[in-house]
């Protein structure tokens, strides 16, 4: 199995995000989901925005994954986009730095610099990928973990429901660092099914920390009684 020393063993990274329209964010409410997590279990911390990841970074005690969330327009990359974001999640002490590694306006010509602004800081990376090839360049790149996070975020990705199993099997056949998997993981079962496809860890964020979307769900399923 390969793993990564800040996170000696497999197990389940909860991402807490609650972006500015978000009805959880602000104030020290993902502090506190995190601290749930990790109470129950959960060896690492996902969060976006520099406030988050300090705020974190005092309320627990796994590593944090940060990523800066911001939409430049005329650019489809939305995670942590440009060297301004990857040095304000440095400065706020997060320990993985998570960015777009797509192959999206020439991004995998121009992303090296970030990845070695990260890893100078002593600060690691985590490539969000959408496709088998982006994990391929990716580990090219340096990075040291590749997480399926933008399956099906890019057009030319796999669109569907479920999560991108395959592609987690692809990357941890291929690939020598290690698998995330992440994105659209909902049940306890499907987290299991992607540790059993090899992934190494997995990120589940609104199945966990995001009530609006998950009461959606139970209302969705009730809705012929209505
Ligand atoms: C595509 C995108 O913007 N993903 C973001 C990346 O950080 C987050 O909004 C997701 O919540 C995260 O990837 C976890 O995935 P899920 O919430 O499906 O468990």
């Amino acid at each position: 199995m390969k793993l990564n020393g800040l996170f000696p063993q497999q197990g389940l990274i909860v991402s807490c995000q609650a972006l500015d329209h978000e009805p959880l964010h602000g104030g020290d409410t993902m502090a506190k989901m995190a601290r749930a997590a990790v109470q129950s279990g959960a060896i690492g911390i996902r969060t976006n925005g520099a406030a988050d990841i300090v705020r974190i970074k005092k309320e627990v005690d796994v590593p944090v994954i940060g990523l800066i969330k911001r939409d430049i327009p005329g650019s489809a990359v939305f995670i942590t986009p440009t060297l301004t974001e990857v040095q304000a999640i440095v400065t706020a002490g997060a320990d993985i730095v998570a960015l777009d590694i797509t192959d999206r306006e020439g991004r995998l010509d121009t992303v090296k610099p970030l990845i070695v602004y990260a890893h100078e800081r002593g600060v690691a990376v985590m490539a969000d990928i959408s496709t088998l090839e982006e994990g391929l360049a990716a580990e090219a790149l340096g990075v040291d973990f590749i997480g399926t996070t933008l399956s099906g975020y890019t057009p030319y990705s796999v669109q569907q429901e479920a999560p991108d199993f395959e592609l987690v099997r692809g990357l941890a056949d291929r690939v020598q660092v290690p698998v995330v998997a992440e994105g659209r993981i909902w049940t306890p079962e499907d987290a299991a099914q992607a540790l059993d496809s090899g992934a190494s860890y997995v990120v589940v964020g609104s199945a966990i920390t995001r009530p609006q979307l998950i009461t959606a769900r139970y209302v969705e399923a009730l809705k012929r009684y209505g």
